[in-house]
């Protein structure tokens, strides 16, 4: 089944408390409503196969992120969303199937070079410090952000001597948030950006991840959060077992039942 995509008409910021560019989803609303033309999709994945030994794990997934709005992906544990970002940005190949970020095809240089990646996990920064890594990670790039002004936005301490692998698990998080978004990427994917964070965190990682948008980019997010896909996305699919059940704007995935009850409708549990 797939729910009729619709343009979703203006309505406030939906985030209380939490400060970001006033009225900038709301502007957003009603620029895209006001042009009647959805934006050009930054990331296409089409009919997308990985087969890992003889278990296929993605059969078939199609999908796509428009630049300027936060696309999420949903789906039961096992069904295939890092699987996908890790195809996404050329780490491992699929077996079929073809995708395109930013108008090339996936793993290419310059598309690499303007996507920004918050993996899981990521075990071999082990040792080094924040600060360490987030300069290391910005020398990279050709116009960085400013280390210092992103991690008192994400809230990281920089002066903190803490090896990466002794950060909390939320602490660790907001590093590797910083670490996609310090190159300037035109398109992000954020696997499971908030997980592990408490909610002031939450809700400003929410606010960060919603100005992104604002200033054009193409966010791509996974999460087990109801709350967190209701809240930020413009564009839900939830996928299972390796394809997407079900796509809409929350709006329209939501009009009959909540969309918690929509992925346990449309989705199986993990073995
Ligand atoms: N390199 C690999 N070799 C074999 N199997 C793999 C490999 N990578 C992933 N898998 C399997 O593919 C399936 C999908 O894994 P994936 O991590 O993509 O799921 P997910 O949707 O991100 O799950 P979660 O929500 O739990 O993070 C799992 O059964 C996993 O064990």
């Amino acid at each position: 089944m797939r729910a009729r995509r619709k343009l979703t008409p203006p309505s406030a910021p939906c985030c209380p408390g939490v400060t970001h560019t006033p009225d900038a989803s709301a502007r957003r609303a009603r620029r895209r409503y006001a042009d009647q033309v959805p934006s050009t999709p930054a990331l296409i994945c089409s009919d997308l196969k990985v087969t890992f030994g003889d278990t296929p794990v993605l059969r078939g997934l199609t999908f796509e992120a428009p630049a300027g709005e936060v696309t999420a992906l949903l789906g039961p544990n096992g069904a295939g969303k890092t699987t996908a970002m890790r195809v996404l940005t050329g780490l491992i190949p699929a077996t079929s199937g073809t995708v395109t970020t930013l108008g090339m095809s996936a793993g290419h240089p310059d598309a690499l070079a303007r996507i920004g990646l918050m993996p899981q996990a990521t075990g071999a920064w082990s040792g080094v410090r924040a600060r360490e890594l987030l300069r290391y990670l910005a020398s990279l790039y050709a116009h960085p952000q400013s280390v210092e002004a992103l991690a008192e936005r994400i809230g990281i301490d920089l002066a903190s001597s803490t090896p990466y692998r002794r950060l909390s698990g939320g602490q660790q998080q907001a590093v590797n948030l910083a670490g996609a978004l310090v190159g300037r990427p035109d398109l992000v994917l954020l696997d499971e950006p908030t997980a592990g964070m408490d909610p002031h965190a939450r809700r400003r990682t929410w606010a960060l991840i919603r100005d992104l948008a604002d200033a054009g980019v193409a966010v791509v997010l996974t999460t087990h959060a109801m709350d967190e896909a209701a809240d930020l996305a413009d564009h839900v699919w939830i996928m299972d077992a390796g394809r997407i059940a079900i796509d809409g704007t929350v709006a329209d995935l939501t009009a009959e039942s909540s969309l918690e009850d929509v992925f346990l409708a449309h989705t199986t549990e993990a073995p």
